[in-house]
């Protein structure tokens, strides 16, 4: 694992069993997301992202495979390091807004909460919370509870709450699910403002396209699986105009296995058997013409 990449999957299984059915949410996922990004996760309803997001977190065991934190090995955490791992390492942000926070809590109080069980000195959670209140522009809300704020304030809060003990990396499991197009705006900037801020590396799943689009690394997970990745970058032409180029990436995992898309199989009728060229820059697949 290099220095720079903080998440590696490779390989990840997860079978979840109920009675005598088996599920395969995910089916040998690979993913790397490098120390400081901010990567959007896309993909089908039952295609594996929360779990997938649930196991980074700590709060899922996988069932084979490899997944790797920073230094941690999700697979082989005794229960201390989990709760070490959880508290420490990463920070989880929910999509409904009333799970991330407690009814009773003002915004003050609940960003404390995390300090408090990491045993943080109380000069320092006081100061920590008034500057994470002001960093994602809810100081108005520091006396608050969750029924006296608008939901764009409530997630803006459990960002604060999630990042509370300087977490290296931030989850966001649809954190704009439940909000209107301009509040998940609102979120999602506040997503990349503390990416920003503080360098925390954040992942955050989406169904929105809107969002994903403004990221620049979108991961679509199919079957359990990453099937392609979208990178976007700005590009300036002669005329002195930017525009952002998106494109489209097979994921290629650390054997060097890649899934041609069903349409360039259908197109060319390639089945069981390409033919493999390597040029200068490029490999070029071919069918086999004498199998036919
Ligand atoms: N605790 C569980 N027990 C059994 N099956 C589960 C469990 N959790 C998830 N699954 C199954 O695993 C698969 C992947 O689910 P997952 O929730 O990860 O998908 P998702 O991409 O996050 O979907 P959505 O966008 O709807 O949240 C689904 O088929 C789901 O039914």
């Amino acid at each position: 694992m290099s220095e720079e990449e903080l998440i590696v999957c490779e390989s990840l299984v997860r079978i979840y069993q109920t009675g005598s059915i088996e599920v395969q949410a995910l089916q040998g996922l690979d993913l790397v997301v490098n120390r400081g990004e901010m990567v959007a996760v896309v993909g089908a309803s039952g295609s594996g992202k929360s779990t997938m997001l649930s196991i980074l977190a700590g709060i899922d065991a996988p069932t084979a495979g490899k997944a790797r934190v920073e230094q941690w090995d999700l697979l082989a955490m005794s229960r201390a390091d989990r709760v070490r791992y959880r508290r420490h390492t990463v920070g989880f942000v929910r999509q409904q807004t009333a799970s991330n926070l407690v009814p009773y809590l003002t915004s003050r109080q609940v960003i404390d909460l995390p300090m408090v069980a990491a045993r943080k000195p109380p000069k320092e959670r006081r100061d920590r919370v008034d500057e994470l209140l002001e960093a994602l522009g809810v100081t108005d809300c520091a006396d608050r509870k969750p029924g006296q704020m608008s939901g764009g304030q409530q997630q803006r809060v459990a960002i604060a709450v999630a990042l509370a003990n300087r977490p290296h990396v931030l989850f966001a499991d649809e954190p704009t699910g439940e909000l209107d197009t301009a509040t998940s705006a609102e979120v999602f900037g506040a997503l990349r403002d503390v990416n920003q801020r503080y360098g925390v590396t954040v992942v955050v799943v989406t169904h929105d396209p809107e969002v994903s689009g403004q990221v620049e690394r979108t991961v679509a997970i199919r079957d359990g699986r990453t099937s392609s990745e979208v990178l976007r970058r700005t590009a300036t032409n002669a005329d002195g105009d930017t525009h952002v180029i998106a494109e489209e990436y097979a994921v290629m995992d650390r054997a060097g296995r890649v899934q041609v898309p069903r349409e360039y199989r259908e197109a060319l009728e390639l089945t069981n058997r390409v033919r493999l060229a390597l040029e200068a820059d490029h490999v070029q697949i071919h069918p086999d013409r004498n199998g036919r």
